[in-house]
């Protein structure tokens, strides 16, 4: 058996042509069903649904052959936890394509504040990626880690900026936030646990090849 981590929405939905390249067709619609475990058309390929943010964990620990994750979660999990032993990486799929952004109000004077050396507070999902890249820049933050709608922080005060992904701009519009620095382009990668890949090479192999051949350019 070959167990495939994914998670719900635009993975999912973007790993599927994908896995058609392998002749893979997932049985049963995750939006309709409470499953978690999704049989396809090949009696010997499962998909189990899991966060995004646990995918990594899932393929690392062997509770999934192979999964589909963010960059922004590799990068956060790798930076919280040293390295990614037993995780590998074969391929940059092109898929869920944004960016990892500083945003903050509009009247909030983000390059002035930075010249200053002012120490300002972030809000993100993702605070040892935003650490390491206000450490990088030299830059004083006191980082709030949040869990989702981001956005809201720097317009109830609880913060000057957020680090979070942003693709269309849409959700920063709509909040009245303004893009002030991107500083990594984020897209999904395939990730194998080690082992898995000795135990059922021919399989996994064959897995990874089709998914390398339908790679959106
Ligand atoms: N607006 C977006 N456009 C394109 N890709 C995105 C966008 N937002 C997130 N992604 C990518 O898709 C992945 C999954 O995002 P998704 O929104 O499905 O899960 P999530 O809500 O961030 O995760 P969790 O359930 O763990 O909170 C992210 O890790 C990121 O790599
Ligand atoms: O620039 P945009 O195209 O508006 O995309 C950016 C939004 O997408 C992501 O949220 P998502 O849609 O995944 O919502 P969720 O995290 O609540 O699932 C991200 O956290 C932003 O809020």
């Amino acid at each position: 058996m070959i167990t495939l981590a994914l998670s719900k929405g635009r993975i999912f939905q973007e790993t599927l042509p994908l896995l058609a390249a392998a002749g893979i067709e997932v049985l049963e619609d995750p939006e309709t069903s409470r499953k978690l475990i999704l049989a396809t058309n090949q009696p010997d390929v499962r998909v189990v649904l899991v966060r995004a943010s646990d995918v990594p964990t899932y393929v690392q620990y062997g509770g999934a052959d192979l999964g589909v994750a963010g960059r922004d979660v590799l990068h956060e999990q790798a930076l919280a936890s040293d390295g990614a032993p037993g995780l590998y990486q074969p391929l940059d799929l092109k898929i869920a394509r944004c960016r990892m952004s500083v945003a903050t109000r509009v009247d909030f004077d983000y390059a002035a504040a930075i010249k200053q050396g002012s120490r300002i507070r972030v809000a993100t999902k993702y605070t040892e990626t935003a650490r390491q890249h206000f450490a990088d820049k030299g830059v004083h933050v006191d980082l709030i880690k949040l869990y989702g709608s981001m956005e809201l922080a720097p317009l109830t005060g609880l913060a000057d900026a957020i680090v979070d992904l942003v693709s269309t701009g849409g959700t920063l519009k709509a909040n009245k936030l303004v893009e002030v620095e991107s500083f990594m382009e984020i897209s999904s990668r395939l990730v194998v646990n080690q082992a898995a890949l000795k135990l059922k090479r021919d399989k996994l192999r064959a897995l990874i090849d089709a998914f390398a051949s339908a790679i959106p350019a």
